[in-house]
């Protein structure tokens, strides 16, 4: 399997060179911001000069890049007809409509965390919510990043709000509290609150909490190195060879649905 690489000098491409080598798989080049001066991470590397010509070369193509380049990259796979493992985060609704798109023409699998744990962590989230009435139990989820991260809340605290209102029968958009300051008020009912810290160096760290008047629960994920979001996404390259044209996530890869 001829795997290719967009963003391959980012902090998780760089990573992901390393893993394609580790898996076995064959590593087919990569592609760097158009106008960057920034080279590819390792000499034996090609960078192409765009997403096209990459995925010429390429059975999949595994995209850690920015929220910016996600719709373009959805019309380009899903015109070559190359599988996409895309872990970019921040993506509005208009761009993620895109990417359901391209899934009628292309197999895809999307993640916000390519950990197998935080897969692991949104399955006990739905229990756990299903198990702690929203009358009772608020629920808060607290994210910490590193200082250059861009978007947030983080994909993943979305992922895990998304699971905690499907649990409950709402939509996240309609209990969503993010970013309290000022004069904010009391939480609504059955809000579903978020908070986002950044600084330093921190890999990635998520608390869903559960608090009740005389309780509470917390529920924990820390990422140390991204090489497990890196692991993660070429498992999913490989689960995603010969697959139909569909969206799927880490919990197909895993065997959790
Ligand atoms: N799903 C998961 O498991 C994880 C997801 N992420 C997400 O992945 C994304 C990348 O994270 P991270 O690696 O930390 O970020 P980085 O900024 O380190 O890497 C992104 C890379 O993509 C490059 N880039 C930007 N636009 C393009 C383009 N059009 N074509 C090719 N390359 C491009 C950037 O170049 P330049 O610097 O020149 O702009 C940069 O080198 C973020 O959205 C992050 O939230 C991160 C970790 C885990
Ligand atoms: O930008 C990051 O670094 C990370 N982004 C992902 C997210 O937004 O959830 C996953 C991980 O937490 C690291």
């Amino acid at each position: 399997m001829r795997i290719g690489i967009a963003g391959i000098a980012g902090r998780v491409g760089r990573l992901l060179v390393q893993e394609v080598g580790l898996a076995g798989a064959e590593l087919s080049g990569g592609t760097v911001r158009p106008g960057s001066t920034v080279r590819s991470p390792d000499p034996d590397v090609f960078v192409f000069k765009d997403l096209a010509a990459l995925a010429a070369q390429s059975d999949v193509v595994i995209d850690f890049t920015h929220f910016d380049t996600v719709a373009v990259h959805a019309d380009t796979l899903s015109g070559s007809g190359t599988s996409w493992i895309l872990g970019t985060t921040g993506l509005s609704p208009q761009t993620q409509a895109s990417v359901e798109r391209a899934a009628r023409h292309i197999p895809i699998v999307q993640a916000a965390n390519f950990s197998p744990g935080v897969a692991l962590v949104l399955d006990l989230a739905r229990r756990m919510t299903l198990a702690l009435p929203a009358e009772v139990y608020d629920a808060e989820i607290l994210e910490m990043h590193h200082r250059q991260k861009v978007d947030a809340p983080s994909g993943t605290a979305l992922a895990l709000g998304h699971v905690v209102a499907g649990a409950r029968g709402v939509r996240l958009d309609d209990m969503r509290e993010s970013g309290r300051d000022g004069h904010a008020g009391p939480r609504g009912p059955g809000a579903i609150g978020f908070a986002a810290l950044r600084g330093g160096q921190i890999v990635g760290e998520h608390t869903l909490i559960f608090t009740s008047g005389s309780e509470q629960l917390a529920l924990t994920h820390r990422a140390f190195d991204r090489a497990v979001f890196a692991a993660g996404a070429v498992r999913a390259a490989l689960w995603a060879e010969g697959r139909s044209p569909g969206l799927y996530g880490m919990e197909d890869v895993l065997g959790l649905r």
